[in-house]
């Protein structure tokens, strides 16, 4: 039989005399969240490896949160209604430096992870690649499924993705050549460098 008891009665906030400041200046970074939309195939995983890895060199620590990865576990139980993606975003949550890679094609899932973050640390990365890049690319022919109507709601076909209005970097085609993956890492480097999350 299942308990009545709510499963968060009877919990108590236990203080830890270590705190973010303290973690900070150890590791010579401000904490913030990189948040990366865009179309599946936009390159979010692709920005979100190489900026992970250009962080760990420069002995940053970062983490990378990926909506397909998380999938796999966490979030395995949530499928792409538009509640399943509300919550699928909900679950995730700052820490270090951290890089998530989502979809997140509504406004307001990335305005209420915006808001939990009051200064400045909500940093959104919004991958503007045209629907007609990401679906040439394509690379694990979900386009094609979704165009012969054997996947249903799918992104940017017959589903919502809608665009930010006022992100913190925006990353885009020029002359429709995609930057680089360095150059797209880059851009946010600089970003992160000039705000004052990367000191020294
Ligand atoms: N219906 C539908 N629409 C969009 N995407 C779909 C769908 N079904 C499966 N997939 C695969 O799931 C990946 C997106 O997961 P996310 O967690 O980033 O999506 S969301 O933020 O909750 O919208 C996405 O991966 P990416 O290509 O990395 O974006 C797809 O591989
Ligand atoms: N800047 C880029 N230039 C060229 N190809 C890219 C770039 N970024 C990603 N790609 C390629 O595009 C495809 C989709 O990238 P991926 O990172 O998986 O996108 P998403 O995570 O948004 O679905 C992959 O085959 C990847 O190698």
């Amino acid at each position: 039989m299942s308990s009545t008891v709510p499963k968060s009665s009877n919990i108590f906030w236990h203080d830890c005399p270590v705190g973010k400041t303290d973690r900070q200046n150890l590791l010579k970074q401000k904490g913030c969240v990189v948040w990366i939309t865009g179309l599946s195939g936009s390159g979010k995983s692709t920005l979100a490896c190489t900026l992970g890895r250009e962080l760990h060199t420069r002995g940053k620590l970062a983490y990378v949160l990926d909506g397909d990865n998380l999938r796999h576990g966490l979030n395995k139980d949530l499928g792409f209604a538009a509640e399943d993606r509300a919550e699928n975003i909900r679950r995730v949550d700052a820490g270090l430096v951290c890089i998530a890679s989502f979809i997140s094609p509504y406004r307001r899932d990335r305005e209420s992870c915006r808001a939990l973050l009051s200064d400045g640390s909500f940093i959104e990365v919004f991958l503007n690649m045209s629907l007609e890049l990401c679906e040439a690319r394509d690379p694990k022919g979900l386009y094609k499924l979704a165009r012969a109507g054997k996947i249903k709601g799918f992104t940017g076909i017959d589903d919502p993705y809608e665009a930010p209005l006022n992100c913190e970097i925006e990353i885009k085609e020029v002359d429709g050549v995609c930057p680089s993956p360095s150059d797209m890492a880059a851009q946010v480097i600089t970003y992160l460098e000039d705000k004052g999350f990367l000191h020294e």
